[in-house]
């Protein structure tokens, strides 16, 4: 909400008058853009300690809520009408016209009941599944670390609020990983940098920083991007790479610069591939449909000179044909699956046809830590340059986590820098010698962490402390410390000690130990901010190697993804030697030696000179990829799907960003950072691999139900359009009388909803699965005409058995003979091309149901409306030898299929 400052002369309606004098306008982030963040905290009405909780509470009541504005909740009108916009329906409802037109009351009311039944079936499936995406709300929510007072001479208090409770003039502090809340000013900060994507469209990390002089008033444009280029100035729905602030909210709600742009960007939603892929196989349908009837039309009239009479016939034709539950069979399956696996499996997937998209992934990308290690390090060793236990570089690097943490703010410390520190805790308790001065907290792009200490008795120098992964540390150092007879001395770090110190650490890293460089050097003392630049000319004084014990599943859940067809990926940040031991301990296949120096694994550096086609022939080679920065990440995942593989990647850092962009199916753990909360697709209550193993089974098994209902459906559909095109030419009357065909499509798709409580068969289930139009076709294209097969069978059988002979009774025995026939084939189709599996009760009861409509209809009091006569007994008989022939011919023939083109989707 836009803030207007308290006491404005010449009120308007929103103004409260009840303190001193401010400016007279709303204030937006364009407002403070020029000031300083004393000005600007002057503005806000508040100060470097925070608002008061009284006027919070006051503030929040005038602003609103810190909320992105809603668009307006869906009412049942609305949904309903939005269930009509869809292709079949469309389609229907122009056959309903067609009919009404040529006075065909009864196929326009049976059309209408139609449209009123797929409406309210898919409207109140998609209220269903709008209500269970609404309650993942709560897992995804986000907070805000608030600084306030409850009294004016109380001490502030940083506490966590929901983000909605933010208010114009809060005091907000921003870590890793955080989304920031609402548009800020900058008053402080520390090696901050921010993710601007959202709004910029701009991929890298932008730095961010106070601006401590005047810069004079901003003229631009209020919505330029020019705004976003100011340093001190964070904007809502950006995301906190690395480093801390603390900001003043200027800006909440509705008046954010994201609130504009989302309103924008929401109203033209991108349609998924899976949308994509359920309205091609439609259009197909809804072409192959309007050709049809037509063209049964002319044959007709060509032939028999008929005419016109036919027309009713050839609507109800193309009525039978349209698949019109497809949209209700889709979101049922899909919005089941989702809530089976939410319930049993603690994963929510956050839009629909995401569960189709897990059902397709062919190569899973993983990070290493909290994956397949437990996330829990424990500190194994400290070791001096020459490899000697060296309990002094423990208290270096403890020294560098303990400043880091405590300087940075760092909302959560991270698990080595605990580790390190509970160590060094052991080693000597008590409180710490050295004086922290300035930290730079730790950077997944420079990959390590720095610490500028004053030491005890050493006034005037400062000394700066780094830690991180060995490459890079070594690249800044000069200098290596040695033990010498009169205690440290150091040596120059020439290119054979470098050698030397990078094999002993990976020799460490063999072992599976994450190990960490620490590094030291004395510089003046000055009162100026410290920035990455300092860290030069720096001393190298050991390594510190910690042991993260491997997740206890891991290794029984990557089996599992491999026996389903899915390759997975490691692309982590740590040491190649590290992530190849952790891999082989658990069981994972590293591939040959790639022959690039690291073995099997790739180290992200080789991917730097290569060109997108090099990159995507060794992601498709290599299993490991260690030393990734985040768009190395992204870069292997990007090369995966260019070259056509479905790619789902689980990461929970702020440096998986990019990667879980680039994914199909991003998926992270509900504790992840804010930012790749709110971007996955996929959250999973823990990070657990077995969890993932579940989801893409349940997306299978949700694609393969849609699959199977298509192919029974559409092979059904398009063996009567070719029985019927067949009679027509061969028959002197109708084969079915339009309201016949209407019933009998009613019948089946009754029946044919119970799809969505389906399983699809084990082969199914072991490899990727994904709609394919043309393994749809090629499945039609054999069963449709075996059908057919089945209902000419049954003309040759009624012509034979009932007398014809142009007599009303007649016609009426065939109607019901080719009638009783379809429902029994269909019932039996049901059953057997789905495979042979158990059957679950709901289908059992669908094909219990036609078999029963089929038999009994012709005998009940409606059999004479619907224009049918009970059968002669012989007629029965004959009618059940013709079905039990069709269901063993259909086995043969799905036996036959599935060897050619194996059991797949
Ligand atoms: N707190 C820290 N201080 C200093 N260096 C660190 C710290 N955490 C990690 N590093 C270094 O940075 C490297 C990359 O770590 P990072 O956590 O970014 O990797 P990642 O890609 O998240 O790895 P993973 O696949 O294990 O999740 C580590 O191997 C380590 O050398
Ligand atoms: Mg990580």
């Amino acid at each position: 909400m836009v803030w207007a400052p308290e006491a404005v002369s010449g009120a308007g309606p929103r103004d409260i008058r009840e303190t001193d004098a401010g400016p007279a306008e709303h204030v937006s982030i364009a407002d403070v853009a020029g000031l300083t963040p004393l000005e600007a905290l002057r503005l806000m009405r508040s100060g470097p300690r925070g608002l008061l909780e009284s006027q919070a509470e006051e503030r929040l009541l005038r602003c609103g809520e810190n909320v992105l504005p809603e668009p307006a909740p869906t009412t049942w009108p609305r949904r309903i009408a939005r269930s009509l916009r869809d292709p079949f329906t469309m389609v229907l409802l122009g056959l309903g016209l067609v009919s009404a037109a040529i006075a065909s009351w009864g196929t326009a009311c049976v059309t209408v009941v139609l449209v009123v039944v797929s409406s309210l079936l898919r409207s109140s499936g998609e209220y269903r599944a709008d209500r269970s995406i609404a309650a993942l709300r709560d897992l995804i929510a986000t907070t805000a670390t608030v600084r306030r007072r409850t009294g004016a001479t109380s001490a502030p208090l940083y506490r966590e609020i929901p983000v909605g409770e933010l208010v114009p003039g809060d005091v907000i502090q921003l870590g890793p990983g955080d989304l920031v809340p609402a548009d800020v000013l900058l008053l402080r900060s520390n090696g901050l940098t921010v993710h601007q994507a959202a709004l910029t469209g701009e991929s890298g990390p932008v730095a961010k920083h106070p601006v401590d002089a005047p810069v004079g008033p901003f003229t631009g444009p209020a919505s330029g991007s020019e705004l976003f280029e100011r340093p001190q100035l964070c904007f809502q729905g950006t995301g906190v790479v690395a480093g801390t602030g603390t900001g003043v909210v200027v800006a909440t709600g509705a008046g954010t610069m994201f609130a504009g742009a989302h309103q924008v960007s929401a109203s033209r939603r991108r349609l998924s591939s899976f949308d994509r892929s359920v309205n091609g196989i439609s259009w197909l349908l809804i072409r192959f449909m309007l050709l049809i009837p037509p063209a049964a039309l002319l044959a007709d009239a060509a032939l028999r000179g008929r005419g016109l009479e036919a027309l009713p016939f050839a609507v109800a034709v193309a009525v039978g044909l349209t698949p019109e539950m497809l949209p209700v069979i889709v979101t049922t399956a899909l919005a089941r699956g989702s809530a089976v696996l939410a319930r049993d499996h603690g994963v929510m997937v956050r839009r629909f046809p995401a569960l189709h998209d897990l059902g397709a992934v062919d190569v899973l990308c993983i990070d290493k830590t909290g994956t397949l290690t437990r996330d829990l390090p424990v500190l194994d060793r400290s070791l001096d340059p020459d490899g000697r236990p060296d309990p002094e570089v423990l208290r270096w690097a403890a020294v560098n986590s303990l400043w880091t943490i405590q300087l940075a703010d760092l909302p959560c410390p991270d698990a080595l820098d605990e580790a390190i520190m509970d160590a060094a805790e052991r080693l000597d308790p008590g409180p710490p010698a050295s004086d922290g001065i300035a930290a730079l907290p730790f950077d997944p792009a420079r990959r390590s962490s720095c610490a500028v200490v004053q030491r005890p008795g050493r006034l005037g120098v400062h000394t700066l402390v780094v830690k991180g992964a060995v490459e890079d540390v070594l690249d800044r150092c000069t200098l290596v410390r040695a033990a010498g007879p009169h205690g440290e001395m150091d040596g120059e770090l020439d290119a054979d000690a470098r050698e030397r110190l990078l094999r002993s650490a990976g020799t460490m890293a063999a072992d599976g130990l994450r190990v960490l460089a620490v590094a030291l050097a004395d510089r003046p003392a000055r009162p100026g901010p410290y920035g990455p630049r300092d860290e030069h000319d720096l001393t190298f004084v050991g390594f510190v190697g910690l042991r993260d014990a491997l997740a206890p599943q891991a290794g029984d859940a990557l089996a599992e993804l491999a026996g389903r067809g899915v390759e997975v990926k490691i692309l982590t940040g740590d040491h190649p030697g590290t992530a190849a031991r952790v891999c082989r301990d658990l069981g994972l296949d590293l591939g040959p030696d790639l022959g690039l120096g690291a073995g099997a694994v790739v180290t992200a550096d080789q991917l730097d000179g290569l060109d997108d086609a090099a990159v995507a022939e060794l992601a498709a080679r290599a299993t490991v990829f260690a030393r990734c920065a985040p768009e190395h990440k992204a870069r292997v995942v990007a090369a995966l799907r260019a070259a056509g593989h479905t790619t789902g990647f689980l990461g929970d850092g702020v440096n998986d960003l990019p990667a879980l962009r680039a994914a199909d199916i991003g998926m992270c753990p509900s504790d992840a950072a804010d930012v790749t909360r709110q971007t996955a697709d996929v959250v999973l209550t823990a990070k657990d691999l077995t969890a993932i193993d579940h989801a893409i089974a349940a997306g299978r098994r949700s694609t393969g139900n849609i699959v199977t209902y298509l192919r029974v459906v559409l092979s059904s559909n398009v063996g009567n359009v070719i029985a019927m095109l067949a009679a027509g030419l061969l028959l002197p009357f109708l084969p079915m009388l339009p309201i016949q065909v209407l019933t009998q499509n009613l019948c089946f798709d009754a029946a044919q909803l119970a799809y969505a409580f389906d399983r699809p068969g084990r082969g199914a289930m072991r490899r990727p699965s994904r709609l394919r139009p043309r393994g749809l076709l090629r499945f039609i294209a054999v069963f449709g005409p075996l059908n057919a097969l089945a209902d000419l069978t049954t003309f040759a059988v009624l012509v034979s058995a009932v007398p014809l002979s142009g007599q009303a009774s007649g016609q009426a025995a065939f109607h019901a003979g080719w009638f009783v026939e379809n429902l029994l084939t269909q019932a039996v189709a049901m059953l057997v091309l789905r495979g042979r599996r158990r059957v679950p009760v709901p289908l059992m009861v669908a094909a219990c149901f036609l078999v029963a409509v089929g038999v009994l209809l012709p005998l009940s009091p409606l059999a004479a409306p619907l224009g049918m006569t009970a059968l002669p007994a012989s007629c029965y008989l004959m009618l059940a030898g013709v079905v039990v022939v069709y269901g063993a011919a259909l086995l043969a023939a799905k036996a036959w299929f599935d060897r050619r083109h194996g059991d797949r989707m």
